[in-house]
């Protein structure tokens, strides 16, 4: 799929950006500071995903702005659909989200739509960082191919902390052990869903992650990513290819018998919300062994197989959004990842046309100045 339009006014420093896309290869190049990374954001919200800068909704409108707008087309392998995404002052919590003129509940209701995989330098930290970091990436891969997902994330968070409240009030005698039968029974429910779904995209993940890295490795190396559950052991997981019951039932267990420890600690210890993915290089952990070039490598190729998975189950490219990641590279592995998408539609920030594209060939430069983008 590509962007063939794409319009962004009032989000930000953004002000009458109005650009048609190339099919491939598009470079947003300018000073520091200028709009690159808000216009890559403005894109990343039309897919349905929450802001990868964690703005807060009162930052999406530009300071001497009342109201902000972005609008995109994009063709998809079989026509072509339409986004529009505004937010007025003062009710900036009233999202207007619509697709093809029809308006969605919320944004997370775009999921399924606009296909984008974000790189930014932040996610070259993403085998090295916290549990966390991971958790969040096999949730949004997940939402992009299962559309009712991230209600159930959203539902499962939520949850959980009304759990560690009550735990908290239980230990200070201000509530009943018994009260916690009624929230334990859902987040059974939730965990035991969120859990197979992770460990089954973690399996796709590391078929294909493994293929590449032992390329960007010449051979040398071989990666493997598993899922680990704080709840089942990964044989059970694996045998149950689909949701059922007995897997609820066990986590409803492993929470029953943890309830005394979790009271004394004042918060739920075992549950998908402390689950993790866990990369080894060669039998070693990623995450306390590898080098930082190792780092890099496995960043790099957890994101490129999020992307390969997502081409294989939507049967179409998705776009590529490469924010101030292609100058934190190398050569060699600049030229690894550019080889790898090459033929899908890329959005490239840079300071400086310093990078490894022939544009005049393949694409095209958007020079951004205070938010707008400069006439040549
Ligand atoms: N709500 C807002 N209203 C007006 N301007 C804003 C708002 N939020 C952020 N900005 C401005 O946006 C600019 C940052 O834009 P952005 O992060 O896109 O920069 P960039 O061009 O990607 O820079 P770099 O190359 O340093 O990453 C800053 O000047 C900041 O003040």
């Amino acid at each position: 799929m590509f962007i063939t339009d794409l319009s962004v006014n009032g989000f930000k420093n953004l002000k009458n950006i109005e650009i048609k896309p190339h099919e491939k290869i598009n470079i947003f190049c300018g000073k520091n500071a200028q709009g690159k990374t808000n216009l890559i954001e403005a894109i990343w919200l039309c897919s349905g995903a929450r802001s990868f800068r964690s703005t807060k909704d009162r930052r999406m409108i530009g300071d001497d702005e009342q109201v902000m707008e972005i609008c995109l087309s994009f063709k998809n392998n079989f026509r072509e659909q339409d986004i529009r995404y505004a937010m007025a002052k003062p009710n900036i919590k009233e999202k207007s989200v619509s697709l093809n003129g029809v308006k969605l509940k919320a944004p997370s209701k775009l999921f399924g739509g606009l296909n984008c995989v974000i790189f930014t330098p932040e996610d070259l930290e993403l085998s090295k960082g916290s549990p966390d970091n991971r958790r969040q990436f096999a949730d949004l891969s997940v939402s992009q191919i299962k559309n009712s997902y991230s209600a159930v994330t959203e539902k499962y968070e939520k949850l959980i902390d009304q759990r560690n409240t009550l735990l908290k009030n239980i230990s200070y005698g201000r509530s009943r052990r018994e009260e916690l039968e009624m929230w334990d029974i859902q987040l059974a429910q939730m965990g035991a869903y969120i859990s197979l779904l992770r460990f089954n995209y973690t399996r796709k993940l590391c078929a294909i992650a493994k293929n590449l890295y032992s390329e960007i490795s010449g051979g040398s190396e071989e990666l493997d990513i598993d899922y680990y559950s704080t709840v089942y052991d990964t044989a059970s997981l694996g045998a149950a290819s689909v949701y059922t019951g007995e897997l609820t039932e066990r986590y409803l267990n492993v929470l029953k018998n943890n309830i005394d420890d979790d009271i004394r600690a004042g918060f739920t210890q075992k549950g998908v919300h402390r689950d993790d993915l866990i990369c080894r290089i060669n039998g070693s952990p990623v995450r306390e062994d590898a080098s930082q070039g190792q780092h890099r490598s496995v960043a790099l190729i957890m994101k490129l197989s999020q992307a390969y998975i997502l081409h294989e189950e939507i049967d179409d490219h998705p776009v590529i959004l490469l924010d101030d990641v292609l100058s934190e590279l190398d050569p060699s592995r600049q030229k690894f990842v550019i080889s790898k998408i090459h033929d899908m539609q890329v959005f490239i920030t840079c300071c400086d046309m310093n990078i490894p594209f022939d544009e005049k060939q393949h694409g095209k430069i958007f020079n951004i100045e205070k938010g707008q983008i400069k006439k040549k």
